[in-house]
């Protein structure tokens, strides 16, 4: 079950749904939409290795706009902070991004029970494509979660990506033992 638009309304009335900064208007039927934040960032090295920590260097995006280019992994940042205390929070694209060749996530779109932050974007683009800080780039999406949480995100020990942030923050796989 995903939640309604009123039902998100109740649950941020209770505290158990944080968006911030929160505005009603970017409330859809069942869903929220979320923005770009103003930090990009790229890898250092064009080769990535997964065991390794690889490095990223942050950019602001000018405001005349940033262009991206295909073959490059961009990583953004929403500008929404988010917390979900009873819910799995799913970030998913916009249909009107999507048809820009926009894709906001290489393959993660789940978030965890009890994820406290902001949402980094792996972007990536079909064309070249002119792209701007604030611009609404996804939305989330809230399912109801079956049984009891015995450990949520923010109190998990090894979660990798629960420091609070302003800036899209690299893969940590490094931290994995494999
Ligand atoms: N595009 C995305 C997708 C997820 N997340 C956040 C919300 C999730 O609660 C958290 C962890 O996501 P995953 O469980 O998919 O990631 P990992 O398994 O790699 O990390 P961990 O070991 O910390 O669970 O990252 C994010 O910021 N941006």
């Amino acid at each position: 079950m995903i939640l309604s638009d009123k039902r998100i309304l109740e649950e941020i009335d209770k505290g158990t749904i944080i968006i911030e900064p929160f505005d009603g208007s970017c409330l859809g039927t069942n869903s929220y939409d979320v923005h770009l934040g103003k930090y990009l960032a790229t890898y250092k090295n064009r080769v990535l290795d997964a065991k390794k920590h690889n490095e990223i260097e942050h950019f602001e995006i000018p405001k005349d706009g940033y262009i991206l280019q295909p073959g490059t992994l961009y990583l953004g940042v929403t500008l929404e902070y988010t917390e979900t205390h009873g819910h799995v929070p799913f970030l998913e694209g916009k249909s009107s991004t999507g048809r820009l060749g926009i894709d906001i996530h290489a393959t993660a779109g789940k978030g965890d029970v009890g994820f406290c932050n902001t949402w980094t974007l792996e972007i990536s683009v079909a064309q070249p494509v002119k792209i701007y800080a604030g611009m609404p780039i996804g939305q989330l999406i809230y399912f109801v979660v079956e049984g009891n949480i015995e450990t949520m995100y923010n109190t998990k020990g090894s979660a990798k990506y629960n420091n609070k942030t302003t800036k899209p923050v690299e893969s940590m796989m490094w931290k994995n033992t494999f």
